[in-house]
């Protein structure tokens, strides 16, 4: 049988605490039970993921099933972008979410119940999102590509600690952000897109594609990850009482009526951040990628899926 023809699966053992290596027995029966024709492979690391998906774009497999939370479908899109054989939106991703935060996936309500999420992957249609790409101003790092949302500064601090707070479930975003608040200090940025330049001490800058993040966390004024624009957030110069007084917010979409956050749409971006002192952590779907400026642009439906 032809790779075209075969389901390539991918496992992060240790998404959910560890709880998608457990799952993987009963996950792989009813594949079976479904007549799944397959081959499937542990992850043993990030990079791992990213290449494993890369090499098996290369030997035409283009049917993916990712079994793992938002930082398994981030290195698997990697592996997609970074490939050039196929046109990245010729090749088609099934979720199986089993991760801690799983916040991709709510955006497109893609079901957490293994079985259910199988039946998508069989029964469902296919669907495209626009992907965002990565470049960093101050080193020669790759270039990296998210589908859900990246973040500069405490965003990306809060996801450098979340690590330990795993075990807390989707708590873990908003534990990781409390604990972390009393250690960051807003940061000095330039961001320039729509021909603007906007200067000013800020919290964070996000650049969102989907609805979620952090948990279940509703950061940016989402409209529509396919309208090849993204939803820009900047939080200028919360202070701690700030955050502390607007946590609901954080999780009802309404922090971005507040005065002190700037909202807009563009298709590319560039966040500077001048002041070597004070360097912030780049987060892209939840994954610690860097520190210090970067630049983002738009890919317009470059990332095909499986939903309802
Ligand atoms: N075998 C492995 N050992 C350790 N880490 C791994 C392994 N395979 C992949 N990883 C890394 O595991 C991390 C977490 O994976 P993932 O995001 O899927 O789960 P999660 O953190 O539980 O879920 P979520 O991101 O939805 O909160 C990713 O950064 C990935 O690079």
């Amino acid at each position: 049988m032809s790779n075209s023809k075969k389901w390539f699966i991918i496992i992060n053992p240790t998404s959910g605490n560890g709880k998608a290596k457990t799952l993987w027995p009963k996950i792989e029966n009813q594949l079976n039970h479904e007549r799944f024709q397959y081959v499937f492979h542990f992850t043993s690391s990030g990079l791992h993921n990213v290449e494993l998906i890369h090499n098996a774009v290369n030997q035409g497999f283009n049917k993916i099933i990712c079994i793992g939370g938002d930082g398994t479908i981030h290195n698997t899109v990697n592996g997609i972008m970074l490939q050039t054989i196929s046109p990245t939106s010729s090749i088609n991703v099934g979720v199986i979410p089993i991760g801690t935060g799983n916040d991709w996936v709510k955006t497109y309500n893609i079901p957490k119940d293994y079985k259910k999420a199988i039946d998508t992957i069989k029964n469902g249609t296919i669907s495209q999102q626009d992907i965002g790409k990565i470049e960093f101003l101050d080193s020669q790092k790759e270039a990296v590509f998210f589908n859900n949302l990246a973040g500069v500064g405490f965003d990306g601090y809060v996801v450098s600690k979340v690590g330990k707070y795993k075990h807390f479930g989707a708590l873990a975003y908003l534990i990781g952000a409390i604990s972390g608040l009393f250690s960051f200090k807003n940061f000095d940025v330039e961001v320039v897109a729509n021909s603007q330049k906007i200067k000013t001490k800020s919290l964070m800058v996000l650049i969102g594609l989907c609805k979620y993040s952090g948990g279940g966390m509703q950061l940016t004024e989402y409209t529509n990850p396919t309208d090849g624009l993204f939803d820009i957030s900047i939080a200028k110069n919360f202070s701690k009482l700030d955050i502390l007084k607007n946590l609901v917010k954080l999780f009802n979409g309404s922090i971005v009526k507040l005065k002190k956050v700037e909202t807009f749409k563009t298709n590319t971006i560039s966040v500077n951040c001048k002041n070597k002192l004070n360097i912030p952590f780049v987060q892209a779907d939840g994954e610690l990628i860097g520190t210090g400026g970067i630049k983002v642009q738009i890919i317009p439906k470059a990332f095909s899926f499986y939903t309802k």
